[in-house]
């Protein structure tokens, strides 16, 4: 059954506080909507802290700094569309004054008085500066606008790509603000000002113009005009100005939404196989019993279902209270009625009420479009968690050519928000001299990812400490560590760029050598595919999706055949996928500035002689540098590796060369004879 909107404390243990949001029932729906602090005018839904108030303050200076001649010819626009009503209603009446005098006073053979000359022009001046200032309005929403939304995308897109991961893994960052929203925002405001401005002006002149005919014909005529828009607010409950969550939690009504989304192309195969459709349609039909007429009508609708028809009637009447008004002064004091303040009257009534509503509706939305430009502003601010270092990073007197020394002590680590009680490493300990080349091996989720990241300061560990040629990893300048890194992950992204950008980007100063891009895709085992695109290397795997089809166009057919066209992308497979970022890795080796490369991982789509021919040219492309392999399949590799580590759960089990751990008969003997074995068994 329909219910009507009962609020309950949402948090019935708090008596004291004021519950953050009524909760209330409707129909099928629930309803949390939220009470906001603030200053709060009932009914209007006006609502502004003095919090909302610095930021459209900050937006203002931004927009006036990022263009003030744009600001100014921007605000002296909406200054002429403030005064033009009133304005153009003044010099109106003027001409209907001169109009009414010369047509009733029979004044026709007389010349006609300089004054409707004057009113005249000064109305159709009017007009003119009204068409300048719409065509200037349109413009400068335009080029304004989109110079504001530049400038802030730039800004997010600065302030997204100096984010470090655990930062950008926070709720907060996981918000896209809105580069529109500061220019949207600064209009809203000045609009707001405008009508404010061209109400007041409207109400003076309207109240002077109806005083000097009708004695107190004014104040009341204005009172009748605004009360139809001020009713509503005061009689009618309604959401729009409100924040709340809708849920629906009636049981029949989920039921009966969750076996409609059973007809969806996903679940066709098991819906169709499976023979389902009888017993879904028997379910459907049942939850529609069960429901038994409960409306599911939006939530905005149920809540401002009136009890019965009075407010409406009341409104109704209210909107034809100044045509009333007047008909009862031209029964009671006709002498004091002209032509001018029946027409004055038309154009007024109905510029009132819309500038009223106008203003009515914007001080309600007006706080609702400052909410983005605060988070926009928030966003700009978040530091990153991982704090760079002062010192440059390699150490004067570091020889040319040698690898990275780690030392790592005692280092425990758990990802910012996980929910499992054991840390991802714990007190984890080895040291790995320059130039060597370590594998890391263990089972699934045993902390090897994770350790590359730390020695990439992906992350800062939780307790412990990573020395990078003897001192602390957090001492040196985040951007020198970075460059002297060669990182080739499991978790791979090609760019929505074309190949070539693709694997350039690794060293990003040689981009421009098509050669040493093709030696490197060599490299990889990637050239051969990628010749065979009809662009070659300047080819757009990924492309950043550039058409849309407009609503109108839905039910064209040749349009839609186009949008595909266009839109059409050149995939490739996961493994060719994996030799185009392994590609971009030999690039970055060419720079003399690396010292540290880690692999982990990066194989998984490869066949196994793409593997193995991957991991042998990353082994000789070492050239003393420090290399760490992550892999699973390691049989091949270890053998070569200086120092081998082997984990377990999060800890370092063992550590030694492949001969040494074998003779140990431990973690890495099991590991290594499982994987011999099964290769054992297949090539049986
Ligand atoms: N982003 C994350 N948030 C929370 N926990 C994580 C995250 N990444 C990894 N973990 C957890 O940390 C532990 C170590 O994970 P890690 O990825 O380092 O293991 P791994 O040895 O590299 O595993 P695999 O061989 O499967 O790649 C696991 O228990 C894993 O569930």
């Amino acid at each position: 059954m329909y219910r009507k909107p009962r609020e309950a404390n949402a948090n019935p243990e708090s008596t004291e506080k004021r519950p953050p949001f009524a909760d209330i029932r409707l129909g099928v729906w629930r309803l949390l909507v939220a009470q906001e602090p603030g200053f709060v005018i009932p009914g209007l839904g006006w609502n502004i802290s003095p919090m909302k108030l610095s930021i459209l303050r900050r937006a203002f200076s931004d927009v006036y700094a990022i263009s003030t001649p744009m600001f100014l010819g921007f605000i002296l626009t909406h200054f002429w569309m403030a005064i033009e009503s009133p304005l153009s209603l003044y010099f109106s009446s003027r001409l209907l004054f001169y109009i009414e005098h010369r047509i009733v006073g029979g004044a026709a053979g007389s010349s006609p008085p300089t004054g409707l000359y004057w009113a005249t022009a000064a109305r159709i001046a009017c007009s003119v500066l009204t068409g300048v200032a719409d065509w200037a309005g349109e413009r400068q929403t335009i080029f304004y606008g989109t110079r504001i939304r530049y400038h802030f995308q730039e800004r997010i897109l600065e302030a997204n790509m100096k984010r470090d991961l655990p930062t950008s893994q926070e709720a907060e960052t996981s918000e896209s603000p809105d580069p529109s929203s500061v220019f949207v925002c600064v209009q809203e405001a000045c609009e707001l000002a405008r009508s404010t401005l061209s109400l007041a002006l409207q109400l003076r002149l309207t109240y002077q113009v109806l005083s000097s005919g009708a004695k107190n014909a004014g104040p009341v005529f204005v009172a009748l005009c605004l009360l139809p828009v001020l009713a509503p607010a005061f009689m009618q409950s309604n959401l729009w100005s409100k924040s709340y969550i809708v849920q629906a939690i009636n049981p029949h009504h989920v039921r009966k939404m969750a076996l409609n989304k059973l007809a969806d192309d996903d679940y066709k195969q098991e819906v169709l196989g499976g023979g389902l459709s009888e017993y879904i349609m028997k379910e459907y039909h049942d939850a529609c019993k069960s429901l038994g007429g409960v409306p599911d009508a939006p939530a905005y609708r149920l809540y401002s279902l009136s009890k019965n028809a009075l407010p409406d009637i009341f409104l109704s009447v209210c909107s034809d209270l100044p045509t009333f008004y007047f008909a009862c002064l031209a029964i009671f004091r006709p002498a004091q009625l002209s032509l001018m303040h029946i027409a004055v009257l038309e154009q007024t009534s109905m510029a009132l009420r819309y500038t009223f509503s106008l203003i009515v509706w914007m001080i309600a939305t007006l706080p609702k479009l400052i909410t983005p430009v605060e988070s926009l502003y928030r966003v700009l601010a978040i530091e990153n968690q991982v704090k760079d270092g002062e010192m440059p990073y390699p150490t004067e007197g570091t020889p040319n050519g040698a690898g990275m020394s780690i030392n790592v002590r005692n280092l425990s680590f758990t990802y910012p928000g996980s929910k499992s009680t054991k840390d991802a490493i714990n007190n984890v300990s080895f040291s790995i001299e320059s130039g060597q080349l370590v594998v890391i091996v263990g089972a699934n989720g045993s902390g090897k990812s994770t350790i590359i990241k730390l020695l990439n300061r992906t992350y800062d560990p939780t307790s412990g400490e990573i020395s990078i040629d003897k001192h602390s990893i957090s001492s040196y300048r985040l951007a020198d560590l970075r460059r002297a890194t060669a990182n080739l992950a499991q978790d791979h992204h090609l760019f929505p760029l074309s190949i070539a950008e693709n694997i350039g980007l690794g060293h990003p100063a040689m981009m421009a050598d098509l050669e040493k891009v093709v030696e490197c895709a060599q490299l990889a085992g990637a050239h051969g595919f990628v010749e065979k695109f009809e662009e070659g290397y300047k080819t757009v795997l990924e492309p950043a999706s550039s058409a849309s089809l407009s609503f109108g166009g839905e039910d064209n057919e040749d349009l839609k055949k186009e949008l595909k066209k266009i839109e059409r992308k050149i995939d490739v497979s996961g493994g060719e996928r994996q030799r185009l970022v392994a590609s971009r890795t030999f690039m970055r080796l060419i720079s003399k500035n690396i010292k540290f490369v880690t692999v982990d991982e990066p194989s998984s789509a490869l066949d196994p002689q793409g593997e193995y021919d991957l991991f042998e040219r990353l082994r000789q492309a070492r050239q003393g540098r420090t290399m760490i392999f992550v892999t699973h399949r390691f049989g091949h590799l270890t053998k070569y590796a200086d120092l081998i580590i082997c984990m377990k759960d999060g800890t370092v089990v063992e550590t030694g060369t492949h001969g040494e751990l074998i003779g140990r008969n431990g973690e890495y003997a099991h590991l290594y004879n499982v994987q011999a074995k099964a290769f054992a068994t297949e090539s049986r």
